[in-house]
């Protein structure tokens, strides 16, 4: 037993009241047994490695935290062409680095928007040097003045048919390249957004690839101004990322430096559209939500992982009779925060797995010139994206919570997670995208128009317009099938309101404006359904593993229910269910809190996180929290001294001074 009452052993003892195979359910949330074992060799190749170590990171400055990441980048591409790794290898050693930097956007925004927007010519001349890092990229698209509104960008790219060139200019303050990742001080390409102009007229945006720095020295182009942002919310955090400001002042580009697969304009400078949606110019946001989903149940998992094991550690109060203390794992109100952030953990995972599939389906209908999916992935995505990585965002803070004062530690972890978090909530834009496709379905189910996919549902509009639910005990609320309807009841009439009072509006646009806070909610409702859905149809596969498949059904039912019971207003007011049916679902809630418990630390467990991606000595897998929290203390730079520097100026004289005083 450690000093003061901490019980290493107590996380050995947890593990074993586990009533399910807790290599079965690394699989179900690895997506394979290929993937545990990948993920778990990468993981322990950066654990392992002493330049990934980031145990010091939130003590460092800007500038050393800056030159830290770039040497952790350079490192990590080192051992990636050493070790002859794998796309998937590769991308997991990235991960597990876990920390922001160039590399993230020049992999997962540079190079993708070539691939989406550039010919072929062009991929074959860009690519081959993106992929070996003669050249680093990244994606400049929002301005000073400019972010979600994607059409009011100023910079303007203005063709000059005597030099076939493309001449760059900023020509307000507003106009200037603002948040790009990687554009700071890292790239040396970006592919910049701005409005195309030929022939005295004014086509919108664009994309070009614009050299910005010289591949000898880093210098910045003639015209060419280049700088960092600032620093960023918390310590550590997302201030390893040089978000950068950047402005043109006439600079010229050769004419095939505009990405031409939406688009061409030709030497004589005529502007050709070609068959391709002009939606396409969008893609690399569609490619990157569906990433930042994927990362939502990441964030969510470490977070979770850390409260649930500290959870277990940590006791607070005893029994009446001076028995021993209670772990707050075992209070009721730890447990109905808790357990339902583990069961969206799990939700998230499997819904990113599936629209990473849908993303995968769209990309080989579109090379197929089938564009017809393409709205419901930007639905899907957009939606997504803002309901999961607001959740998220929430729920890392409510971890942090529930590690009491602890939590509040940089060494818990928690503090810098929440950090490099908590801006995907604002980057890659809202929900209301997502409200203007339903209600194109409502319109077009109107018409009789049966909608696929992820809408089909609006297509029994007749039966879930009238509906009630038949559930009438707790335990009926165990049937998907129960749960299912009235999440598609709920999502179905808060849309079909929502149009009913948009067509009352004296036009479109301003109903649409008026009703944006409903529609949004609408948007939610939606957006929740696919989660639910999604969760239920992975738990129709075959999921190996004793016990592997009744502990998600828990975990599917906890997710469900606790929506229901947040969102208990929508449910009642648009008549799914009856006050009763609510709290029948509460008690179920509880009923199902109970049976999860003795499961708790396994389930985190099968999130296969080592201690150096967790970076929590409260999450730590052994549970040894109080010798390691004690340990890391000491190593603040204000311990190096016993005597704080400033005690000579300002300490001393303040001290003697109260003592002169009180002696008079
Ligand atoms: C690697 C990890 C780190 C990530 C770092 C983050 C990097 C970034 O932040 S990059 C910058 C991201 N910027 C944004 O996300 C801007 C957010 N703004 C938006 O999404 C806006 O709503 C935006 C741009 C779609 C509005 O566009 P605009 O053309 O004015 O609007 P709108 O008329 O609504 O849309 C036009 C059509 O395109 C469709 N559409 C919009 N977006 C997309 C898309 N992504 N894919 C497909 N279709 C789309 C709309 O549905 C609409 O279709 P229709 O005409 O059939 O109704
Ligand atoms: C850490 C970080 C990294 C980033 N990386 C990049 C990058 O690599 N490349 C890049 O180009 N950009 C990047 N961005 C910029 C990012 O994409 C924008 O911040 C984002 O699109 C939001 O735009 P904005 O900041 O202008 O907010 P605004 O658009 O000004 O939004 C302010 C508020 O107004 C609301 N609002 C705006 N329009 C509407 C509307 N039509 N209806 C209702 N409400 C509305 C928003 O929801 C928000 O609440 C990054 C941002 C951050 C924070």
């Amino acid at each position: 037993m450690a000093d003061g009452g901490g019980e290493p052993d107590q996380l050995a003892g947890e593990r074993a009241t586990a009533q399910f195979d807790v290599d079965g359910m690394k699989v179900a949330w690895a997506g394979s047994r290929h993937a545990v074992e990948v993920a778990d060799r990468m993981a322990r190749l950066v654990a392992s490695d002493p330049v990934f170590r980031k145990d010091t990171r939130t003590m460092l400055s800007r500038k050393e935290l800056f030159k830290d990441t770039l040497k952790k980048a350079a490192h990590a591409w080192k051992r990636i062409v050493e070790l002859r790794l794998t796309e998937e290898e590769a991308n997991l050693l990235r991960l597990y680095v876990d920390q922001p930097g160039y590399v993230d956007l020049h992999w997962g925004m540079f190079v993708p928007a070539i691939k989406g927007q550039g010919t072929e010519e062009q991929q074959k001349k860009w690519l081959p040097m993106a992929y070996k890092f003669q050249i680093i990229g990244c994606y400049a698209q929002t301005e000073l003045g400019h972010g979600s509104n994607v059409q009011g960008l100023e910079t303007t790219a203005t063709f000059d048919p005597s030099a076939d060139e493309f001449v760059m200019h900023s020509p307000t303050l507003t106009s200037s390249k603002w948040w790009p990742g990687g554009l700071g001080k890292a790239s040396t390409h970006a592919v910049v957004y701005a409005r195309l102009i030929t022939e005295g007229k004014d086509y919108g945006i664009h994309g070009f690839i614009v050299q910005l720095r010289s591949l000898d020295d880093h210098s910045p182009l003639p015209g060419v101004t280049l700088g960092d942002i600032g620093g960023k919310f918390g310590s550590g955090a997302y201030n390893s990322m040089d978000n950068g400001v950047l402005r043109f002042d006439h600079v010229r580009i050769p004419r095939d430096q505009m990405l031409m697969r939406l688009s061409q304009v030709t030497r004589e400078g005529k502007y050709v559209h070609s068959d391709v949606p002009k939606q396409l110019l969008y893609g690399t946001m569609v490619y990157v939500r569906q990433t930042i989903v994927a990362d939502a149940s990441k964030a969510l998992s470490r977070a979770v992982c850390i409260a649930v094991r500290y959870s277990a550690i940590r006791k607070q109060f005893g029994s009446q009779d001076g028995g021993p203390e209670t772990q707050v794992l075992n209070y009721k109100t730890q447990q109905s925060r808790l357990f339902p952030l583990l069961a969206s953990a799990y939700a998230y995972r499997f819904v990113g797995q599936w629209l990473k599939w849908l993303y995968t389906d769209v990309t080989q209908k579109l090379e197929a010139k089938d564009y017809s999916t393409l709205p419901e992935a930007h639905a899907c995505t957009a939606g997504l994206k803002s309901v999961t990585t607001s959740a998220t965002a929430d729920a890392i803070e409510e971890c942090r919570k529930l590690c009491g004062g602890h939590g509040y530690l940089n060494s818990s972890g928690l503090p810098e997670l929440f950090a490099v978090y908590v801006p995907a909530c604002t980057y890659e834009g809202d929900n209301v995208q997502v409200a203007r496709f339903l209600m194109k379905t409502v319109a077009q189910v109107a018409t009789g128009k049966q909608p696929v996919g992820t809408i089909a549902y609006m297509g029994n509009i007749q039966h879930l317009m009238q509906c009630k639910s038949a559930v009438n005990t707790a335990e009926d609320w165990l049937n998907p099938a129960a749960i299912k309807e009235v999440f598609e009841a709920r999502a179905l009439r808060m849309a079909v309101n929502c149009a009913q009072n948009i067509s009352k509006a004296p036009s479109q646009e301003e109903g649409f404006s008026e009703l944006s806070p409903d529609l949004l909610e609408a948007a939610v409702a939606h957006v929740q359904l696919i989660i639910v859905t999604k969760f239920i149809e992975k738990l129709q596969e075959d999921i190996p593993g004793p016990g592997v498949k009744e502990q998600l059904q828990k975990l599917c039912s906890i997710y469900a229910l606790h929506l229901l019971h947040k969102h208990l207003g929508d449910f009642l007011s648009t008549g799914c269910i009856t006050a009763r049916q609510g709290a029948l679902a509460n008690e179920l809630l509880g009923k199902l809190y109970a049976q999860v418990r003795p499961n708790a630390v396994a389930l985190v467990d099968a999130f296969d996180y080592t201690d150096h991606y967790l970076g929590s000595v409260l999450g730590r897998y052994d549970g040894d929290v109080y010798p390691a929290l004690y340990e890391e203390a000491w190593k603040d730079p204000l311990n190096e001294t016993v005597v704080p520097d400033g005690y000579q100026e300002h300490l001393r004289p303040l001290l003697k001074q109260q003592l002169k005083l009180s002696r008079l």
